[in-house]
Order: structure tokens, then sequence, then C-alpha cells
């Protein structure tokens, strides 16, 4: 009958749990959003390497076509021919040949020939139109004193150069339009050096077709190894032509370092981002200056994804969160209610254990089996067992016993019939053992449990109806008494008789006892002393039978007597004593003591006779016994007798 809950709603338990499934929930978010974000990282990292490396192939294949051209210059057969044996043949055959390259490489600003004295020998210019020519001999003039003139001749064998990319500048100014240009050099060996082939590359279609390798609203950036704009950088680019101070170590310096200690990275720059790369062109053998080639993702800041994923996960986290705490209200409430419901399940039970304790019936419970579960102290004190004692013992052999003490049949059990039938089942008379074996009668009731953990079981409430036995048979007896003697009445000893008469093997005996003159004994005493007389002999003749014969007052002061075997000797002999015991006797009435005497009709029964044809010839003896004389027996003649005489 007891119950468990195993927490408190509100307990250490249940907000450790609850704090948990948070951390939980809080650490899958950000393990999930982390993933994500590793996940777009390298993506993201594809994709910038992605788009890099077809800037770097748009640059790597222009400058490899513009190396091949300068290198096939350089090493060919009839320049060699004509430094070793110059003809002027051979020199207009060699300008000619750059001619119809320079026609073929419209990218081709200026392409020459240069000896080891700065001078040039064969050069090839363009005109506005972009047409090549060659320029006359006159013109030609001594770059000695040229940056890459002066790098080129200390190249080794074999080596090229590669110069900065900047605005071309003729005769000290820049030439206007913008005119970016390289300069490729390679050394003439033969084997000594000769001299150097010049090839002026315009970078314009180069840097436009690196514009335009990326999709929008990305933006291909160029800028030379001090960080200053060729291209990309807007108003910003070529700047350095004109104030040497410009760039990104000027522009940001904090940036600018980062950039240059790692080879590869991503900065932030206002709200745009620079993804850079530094690259260098050509193998060992090109002589090539450092460019920071990059690409600007405008409005996006480096942190975009760190930014955006840190977000997501503190959104997932706050709506995981919520939703934990949402869970963790419904399921507080739903413990509180569980609580409650228990705390009133708890309550009720005390109550009910209070009322079954101070209820005057006996209460037993068993399952459906038959064994006790729980008992009441009523249960307890009216059987003397304990409730430990019968705890899963079977209750019917144990405590179910007959009126006479013995052992009731299970068909006869009450409990056992509500067990099978679910019915209730009640009982006005049963008996049950007491542990000191005693009988108790008891008035029972039991009724099924249809629900619970018992179900299938029983309650038996039982009552002690020693009481309303004891007033039963009191009333009974009371039923059969006379009230005056103490004796049978008329219909209990008239009872007595119909029943021996209806059992075969008996031949009972009748002895009909009328007190002689009695009228006299009223009439001259009084009818107190009468009702005396009446009850002193009525004890004498009760003082004289066996326990087996039955004895009442069937009238006035007229009283039977019943055997339940009878011979008419010795019926003769009963009622002989009866009669002289009377007369020998003498009745206490007062100061008096009345001698009373009676006269008695014997009759045997005969078979087939009934009681009132039986009780009508001891009737007729009585009459005959009084017609006799008075305080004398007579035997009552038999039937035949009767009709015969
Ligand atoms: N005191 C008392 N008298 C009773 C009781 N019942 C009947 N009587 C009286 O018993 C008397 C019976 O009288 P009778 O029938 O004439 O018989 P008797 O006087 O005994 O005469 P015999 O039977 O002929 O010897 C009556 O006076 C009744 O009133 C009783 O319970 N108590």
């Amino acid at each position: 009958m007891s119950l468990h809950v195993l927490y408190r709603p509100g307990s250490l338990f249940f907000w450790l749990v609850g704090l948990l499934a948070l951390l939980l929930t809080v650490a899958i978010a950000g393990l999930n959003a982390y993933q994500q974000l590793q996940h777009e990282q390298r993506l993201q990292q594809q994709q910038r390497s992605y788009y890099l490396s077809r800037l770097h192939q748009e640059l790597n294949a222009t400058l490899d076509a513009v190396q091949l051209d300068v290198m096939r210059l350089a090493t060919s057969p009839l320049l060699t021919r004509y430094l070793q044996q110059p003809q002027p043949a051979d020199l207009e055959l060699l300008q000619q040949s750059y001619l119809s390259l320079a026609r073929l490489q419209p990218d081709y600003d200026q392409i020459r020939f240069i000896n080891r004295a700065g001078q040039e020998v064969i050069r090839i210019n363009r005109l506005a139109s972009g047409d090549p020519y060659i320029v006359p001999a006159a013109a030609l003039q001594n770059k000695a004193d040229r940056y890459y003139i002066r790098e080129g001749m200390r190249l080794g064998v074999g080596e090229r150069y590669l110069s900065p990319l900047d605005l071309n500048v003729e005769q000290g100014e820049i030439e206007v339009p913008y005119k970016p240009m390289l300069r490729m050099v390679m050394p003439v060996d033969q084997p000594q050096r000769e001299g150097l082939v010049v090839i002026n590359y315009r970078g314009h279609d180069l840097l436009q077709q690196m514009g335009s390798a990326l999709p929008s609203p990305l933006q291909p950036l160029l800028l030379n190894d001090a960080g200053q704009w060729l291209l990309g950088g807007g108003s910003r680019d070529w700047q350095f032509m004109f104030t040497p101070q410009t760039g990104l170590a000027v522009e940001m310096p904090a940036q600018w370092q980062q950039i240059q200690q790692q080879p590869r990275g991503a900065v932030a720059a206002g709200t745009d981002c620079y993804v850079y790369e530094w690259i260098r062109y050509g193998d060992g053998e090109m002589n090539a200056p450092r460019w920071l080639l990059g690409l600007n993702e405008p409005g996006r800041s480096c942190s975009a994804l760190q930014t955006h994923y840190f977000q997501a996960g503190v959104k997932w986290t706050l709506y995981g969160s919520t939703i934990v705490i949402i869970l963790l209200l419904v399921w507080y409430r739903t413990r509180l209610r569980q609580f409650h419901l228990y705390q009133r399940i708890r309550s009720n039970e005390q109550q009910l254990r209070l009322i079954t304790d101070e209820v005057g019936s006996g209460l037993i419970m068993v399952d459906r089996h038959g064994c006790t579960q729980w008992m009441n102290p009523e249960a307890e004190r009216l059987l003397g067992w304990t409730e430990a004692e019968l705890h899963d013992q079977v209750l019917h052999p144990l405590i179910h016993v007959t009126l006479s003490g013995e052992d009731a049949h299970a068909d006869d059990c009450p409990m056992l019939k509500a067990l099978s039938s679910g019915e209730r089942q009640q009982a006005d008379r049963e008996f049950f053992r007491t542990r000191d074996g005693r009988s108790l009668p008891v008035h029972t009731t039991v009724t099924p449990l249809p629900n619970g953990q018992y179900a299938g079981g029983a309650i038996i409430a039982f009552n002690d109806d020693s009481e309303h036995l004891a007033e039963e048979t009191r009333l009974r007896r009371q039923a059969m008494t006379d009230e005056l003697t103490g004796c049978l009445n008329r219909r209990a000893v008239l009872q007595v008789l119909d029943r021996l008469l209806l059992a075969l093997d008996r031949q009972p005996g009748v002895v009909l006892i009328d007190i002689d003159f009695f009228k006299q004994v009223n009439d001259h005493y009084g009818h107190a002393a009468g009702d005396r007389v009446l009850a002193y002999y009525a004890q004498e003749v009760r003082d004289l039978l066996r326990a087996n014969d039955s004895f009442g007052r069937i009238g006035g002061e007229e009283f039977l007597v019943v055997l339940e075997t009878a011979h008419a000797e010795h019926l003769l002999q009963l009622a002989e004593r009866i009669r002289s015991h009377f007369d020998a006797i003498r009745c206490p009435v007062d100061e008096h003591r009345l001698h009373v005497t009676a006269s008695f009709g014997v009759a045997i029964h005969q078979p087939g006779e009934s009681a009132h044809a039986l009780l009508a010839r001891a009737d007729a003896a009585l009459y005959l016994a009084k017609a006799n004389g008075r305080n004398r027996v007579e035997l009552a003649v038999a039937e035949e007798a009767v009709a015969a005489g």
C-alpha cells in the first residue's frame, strides 16, 4: 500500500539533468556551427585558391609566350652568324624577322638587340597606329644607362631577366595614356657576352584579361614587391610612378606587415577582404620581381564566415536552449503534477489507513491467488494473527472453518467464489479460525478488486458475529422454551415429536402428564402459587429424565415427555417413577407444603401413526387415568385394540 517517488521536482538531480541538457545543447549547437564553419572555410579556401590560380595562369601563359620569343631571338643561328661575321644582309634578315614577330605579337611594343656596349643594333618600334617598323640606324640610341641593360648584363649564360611592371617613360615623361610595360631580357653569348635581346611587352591586355578572369564581384589585385598598386587599386594604380610613398605600406601598415610575413593569406581592408599570394614568375634561370597577386572580395569582411557561423551558433544555441528550457518546464510541470498527485495519493492512503484502522470491521486484502497482502488492526485483533504472519499466506485453508471447527470446503468459500467469479459475495454466517484455535462467527463481505496493483484480488470485510450468534441462540431457545417452567413449550416439544416420527428407525413414546385438581391450588393459594407449583414439578420431572428425552409443557397444567425409542414397559416405568415421585414430595408454597399428584397417559407410537393420533391415544389414556381416580398411570391401547374394542 505504500507508494514511492524517486525524486522531487526541483531537486538537485532535476536541475543537474536540466543543466546537463542545456550544456549538451550548447555543445551540439557549437560543434555543429564549428563543423559547418570548417566546411565552409575549406570551400572558401578552395574557391580562393582556384581564382588565384586562374590569375596566376593568365600571367604565366602570357609571360611564357614572351619568354619563348626572347629565348628564340637570343639563340637565333642567324644572330650568331651575324655576330661572328657581321653582314648587312644578315642584319636586314634579322630586322625582318624581328619585324615579323612584332606583327604577330601586337603586345610587343619594342623588340631590340642591343650590343654589349648598350648600343641598339636592331630596334622595332610601333607607330601610333600600332604598325611595327624598323628604326633606322641613325635613330638608334645607346641605352647602357638603363637599369634593364645593367640587369641583363649581370645575368649568367642562359638566364633571363624580367623587369618590374611599370608605365612606359618616353624622353623622361610618363607616356599618356598610360602604357604598362614589362621588359624581358636575355643575354646573347657567343660564347662571350655579345649583347642582349630585349622585348618590351605591353601589359595592358594582360591586365585586362586578368580583370575579366574573375566572376563579379571579385576583383583581381596585382601589386609590386613594395606593395604599390598595379591593378585593382582604382585611382591608386600606378600612383607610385608619381609618388613613390604610396601603396599598402602607407595605406594599411599593420596589414602590410602581415602580408610581408605570410606567403599567402587574407587581410581586412576596410569593408573589403584582400586575399593574396606572393608570386614570382619563372624558374631558377629567370630573374623576375616578386608580385603580390590577389583578389578583392568587396563588401565582405575576412571574418564574415566566422561571424556568420558565430551568429548561427549563438542563434541555434538560443533556439536549442529555449527548446530545452521549454521541455524542462514541461517536464518540471509534469513532475510537479506527479508529485502533487503522489502527495494526494499518500495523504489519501494515510486517510484510508486511518479509516481502515479505525473502522469497526476486520479488513483483509488478498491477491488473485487468495494470498494475504494486507490486513487492518481490527482484523489482526479479531483473528489474533499479525499482518506479517499472514502475509503471502493462502488465506482460505488457514482460517476458513465450518460451524463445527473443521476446515471449510473451497466450494463454500465466499472469498474463492469472489476471486473466481469477480462478483461481490456476502455471507451472513461464516467461521474463521483464530490464532488460538477458536471458531469466530463472522458476517463477511468479499469485494473483488477490479483495478490497480492487486487487480483480480479482493477485499474481505468481516465483523465479529459472536454477540449476534449468542442473541440468536438465546432467542431461538426462548422461542422453544416455556417461560414459566423453563422446559420446552408446546410448539417445540411437538416439533421434537414430529422430527422423531420422520426417523424410520425410531419408535418414540410419549407420556402425557396432567396435574390433578390444579384448579383447587389456584383457587386456594392463588395463581402465583399455582405458577410456582407448575415450575416446581416441571423441574422435578426434568431431573428424572435422561438427556435424550424431551420434555415440554403443552397446556396449562399439562406436560408431555417424548422418548426417542421406547417400549411400553419402559415408558410405564418412567411414568410410574414420576407419579410416585410427585406423590412422595411436597411443594413449598409460602409457609405451606403442598401435596400435588398427577395423572399419566402413556402411548407408544405405532407404525404409520401421526403425532396427532399418538397424542390422542395418550390423551385418552390420561382421561382414563383421571377417570379411574387420578394419581395413576394408564397405557394407551393400540389403534387396532381400540377398533376391536
Ligand atoms: N396458576 C396457573 N394456573 C393455570 C395455568 N394454566 C391453567 N391453569 C389453571 O389450571 C386449572 C385447570 O383446571 P381444570 O381443567 O378444571 O383441571 P383440574 O382442576 O386440574 O382438574 P382435573 O384435571 O380434572 O384433575 C384452571 O383453573 C386454570 O385456570 C397457569 O399457567 N398457571
